[in-house]
């Protein structure tokens, strides 16, 4: 029996590699628990209850600055979020913290490193955001997804074990591979939508117009283009089916012969499982360029093409598309090359770690807990 609490979201990039750790956990035992803990502007405050796991919120902004005493002085100067954290882990007595980046991850992670509690962080992208780096040092634990992360964080602490993917989306995806007779194409940026994107591809369609009938789109625009891309694709009679958010990417990745997307860390893992090829178009205003390190992991495999937001028109997208349609040889060894470079069991091994760690610090049952704490955790059931 085992508890776990997960600190952090904002995005879906660093919140769905915490559900995915949360599924094995209760997948595992069924007295097993997990709690989350997120802002209420996240995208968390939507997910978590859907997905059926408690969610504490607290009140935090973005930490910004450069350095370990910068960072803990930034901390300590949010004093809410900070004690709300020590409420909240005094309150759920949880055997281990993981901190998934994200707002929350900072506060709620120092906080339980303070109170004992073991600690460990997973960095989804090659280079680490500015509080990972400072949690690095503390935590017993760092989970990273590519080698280039490394370097950051205290060499006896890395495990590199890749992105965890949601148990849903990989067994779903498993399940539907769908009969298609038209090209299809996968459109989409990251968790929140691209604006970058959503322009390229609507102009890319301008020089696509002979292909109209053989190609279909599936097109997440985010919350604010959803009007505008509808349009484009429809005055030019294009066949595509444009949403806000894809609830089901599972199947989305399932029907795409090519995906279009950012170079968020949890997107390209999902790629690789499921052995897409993809037009990489990173985000421009990423801290340190990360999408684009990201990102070029997968080129230099061979299992991507990457083009600079800032380069890219809409014809360049276009011809590329057409390319890549009319080889479809190329575009299976880009699948392949995807494939290799997968890691399925990333959420096993996090979740085997997080064993030890409670192993380590209370023993095989984990926190003592009084009889009423104990008798709480009703037995669940997970779909
Ligand atoms: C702007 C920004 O700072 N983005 C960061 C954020 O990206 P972002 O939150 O966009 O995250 P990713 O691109 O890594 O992952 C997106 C996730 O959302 C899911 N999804 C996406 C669209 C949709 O309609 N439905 C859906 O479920 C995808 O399947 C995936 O699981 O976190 C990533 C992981 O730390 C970083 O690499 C990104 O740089």
């Amino acid at each position: 029996m085992m508890k776990v609490l997960i600190a952090g979201g904002g995005t879906g990039g660093h919140l769905f590699p915490g559900i995915a750790l949360a599924e094995e956990v209760v997948t595992r035992h069924h007295r097993n628990e997990v709690v989350f803990v997120g802002t209420e502007r996240g995208i968390e405050s939507r997910v978590v209850p859907k997905e059926g796991y408690p969610l504490e919120l607290v009140k935090v902004q973005g930490l910004k600055g450069k350095g370990f005493v910068s960072l803990l002085k930034a901390l300590f100067a949010l004093p809410l979020a900070f004690i709300e954290s020590f409420r909240i882990l005094a309150r759920q007595k949880p055997d281990v913290v993981v901190g998934v980046g994200g707002y929350a991850s900072g506060p709620v992670v120092l906080a339980a490193w303070l109170m004992g509690i073991p600690t460990a962080i997973q960095e989804q992208n090659a280079l680490p955001g500015f509080t990972n780096k400072v949690l690095g040092r503390i935590v017993r634990v760092v989970f990273i997804a590519f080698e280039e992360a490394r370097a950051f964080f205290p060499e006896k602490k890395v495990q590199l074990i890749g992105n965890p993917i949601r148990r849903k989306l990989m067994d779903n995806y498993l399940r539907s591979h769908v009969a298609h007779e038209r090209f299809s194409v996968l459109v989409f940026g990251g968790s929140l939508g691209a604006r970058g994107i959503n322009q390229r591809m609507t102009e890319a369609l301008d020089s696509l117009g002979d292909l109209k009938d053989s190609l279909h789109f599936v097109h997440q625009t985010g919350k604010n283009d959803l009007e505008s891309v509808r349009k484009g694709y429809a005055d030019k009679g294009f066949q595509a089916e444009v949403v806000e958010f894809i609830d089901d990417m599972s199947s989305a990745y399932a029907r795409a012969d090519l995906v279009v997307c950012r170079a968020g860390a949890t997107t390209l893992a999902e790629l690789t499982v499921c052995k897409k090829a993809s037009i990489l178009i990173p985000f421009p205003h990423a801290t340190d360029d990360h999408q684009a390190v990201n990102a070029r992991a997968l080129v230099d495999a061979g299992a991507a093409l990457m083009f600079r937001e800032s380069e890219l028109t809409g014809e360049k997208l276009a011809q590329t598309v057409r390319e890549l349609k009319s080889h479809p040889e190329r575009l299976k060894s880009m699948e392949k090359k995807a494939g290799l470079l997968g890691r399925p069991e990333a959420a096993k091994e996090l979740a085997d770690v997080c064993v030890d760690l409670m192993v380590q610090t209370w023993g095989p049952n984990g926190r003592e807990r009084t009889p009423i704490e104990a008798e709480k955790k009703a037995p669940r059931s997970h779909s």
